[in-house]
């Protein structure tokens, strides 16, 4: 696998598989990967010959205070890993490459980036955009994937891509679980072995208010009672346990005809954890 990290040499090693007639597919990710990672490659591979895989860890996505300079870097490992999934390229650009000297551009998707994670880290999802937007521009793919574990980020991509009319297809990727249904997450190697079974409440929450609603419970006691699993369990903060129009992300105070998603976000240990789960008669 070749690692490339300035965007010359990437235009030049894209610019001759595209006219080759290759398909590129693009994996984006912040590293300290594990296996919901090896999970897009994987999707990546069926879709396109060449899967190029970015690790970058945005700083424009975390807010003053949040998890930056701690968040995990493993490189090394994260490049083995890579290879032996079946990506061709690794595209680690750093901080200087991704935002020189003089860098004085935000995108800002509304609608669909305004609420819950928009809310609970202000700023972030304008991180994201701006980053993916560069990711795509750099790379060009045909086809580019994310996983449904960040379902929000996944929606403000498919927003962005659609209003600027980027050539990109764009696919979502099921959420890879442990054996015990926790969500795969580089932000899990936070929590201590006590906390990670505690956490395994979170995914069992979502899935019980998922069936109440389904039976017919009003959607607030549902949720509600999922709140107070998770605090139970030793969830710190719950910042939202919500039902929402899964692609708009508009809140639901029932089941409707268009796709519905409950969608939760809470901290326990030194981790917050992100899940959802599809509801769906
Ligand atoms: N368990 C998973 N299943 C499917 N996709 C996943 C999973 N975990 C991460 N991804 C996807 O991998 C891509 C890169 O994510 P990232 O590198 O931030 O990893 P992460 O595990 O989500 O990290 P974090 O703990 O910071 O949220 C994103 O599109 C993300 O949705
Ligand atoms: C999409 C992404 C790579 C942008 O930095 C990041 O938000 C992530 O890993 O989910
Ligand atoms: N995978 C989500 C990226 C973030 O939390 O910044």
């Amino acid at each position: 696998m070749q690692i490339i990290r300035d965007l010359p040499a990437l235009r030049a090693t894209l610019g001759e598989r595209r006219l080759a007639g290759d398909r590129i597919a693009l994996v984006p990710t912040m590293g300290a990967l594990h296996a919901g990672h090896v999970a897009l490659i994987e999707e990546a591979r069926r879709r396109a010959p060449l899967v190029v895989a970015s690790i970058f860890v945005n700083p424009r996505q975390f807010a003053p205070g949040e998890d930056l300079d701690r968040y995990p870097r493993r490189e090394r490992a994260d490049a083995q890993m890579l290879e032996e999934a079946g990506c061709a390229l690794l595209w680690a650009p750093s901080a200087d490459t991704m935002y020189p000297q003089g860098f004085a551009t935000s995108v800002t998707v509304g609608g669909p980036s305004e609420p819950l994670e928009g809310a609970a880290r202000p700023g972030h999802f304008d991180g994201v955009a701006t980053v993916v937007l560069k990711l795509l521009n750099q790379v060009q793919p045909d086809v580019a994937l994310f996983g449904e574990k960040d379902w929000q980020q996944l929606a403000v991509i498919r927003r962005l891509v659609a209003d600027l009319d980027l050539a990109a297809e764009i696919v979502g990727v099921p959420i890879v679980r442990d054996d015990q249904g926790l969500a795969l997450s580089s932000r899990n190697a936070y929590l201590t072995p006590e906390e990670l079974a505690a956490a395994r409440a979170l995914p069992r929450a979502l899935g019980e208010a998922a069936g109440a609603i389904l039976k017919g419970q009003p959607v607030e006691a549902a949720l509600a009672t999922a709140c107070a699993r998770l605090s139970e369990a030793g969830f710190s903060a719950i910042d939202y346990v919500s039902l929402r129009d899964a692609e708009t992300l508009a809140p639901l105070d029932a089941l409707g005809e268009r796709p519905a998603r409950l969608l939760a976000a809470a901290k326990i240990g030194a981790a917050r954890l992100l899940d959802n789960l599809a509801v769906a008669r």
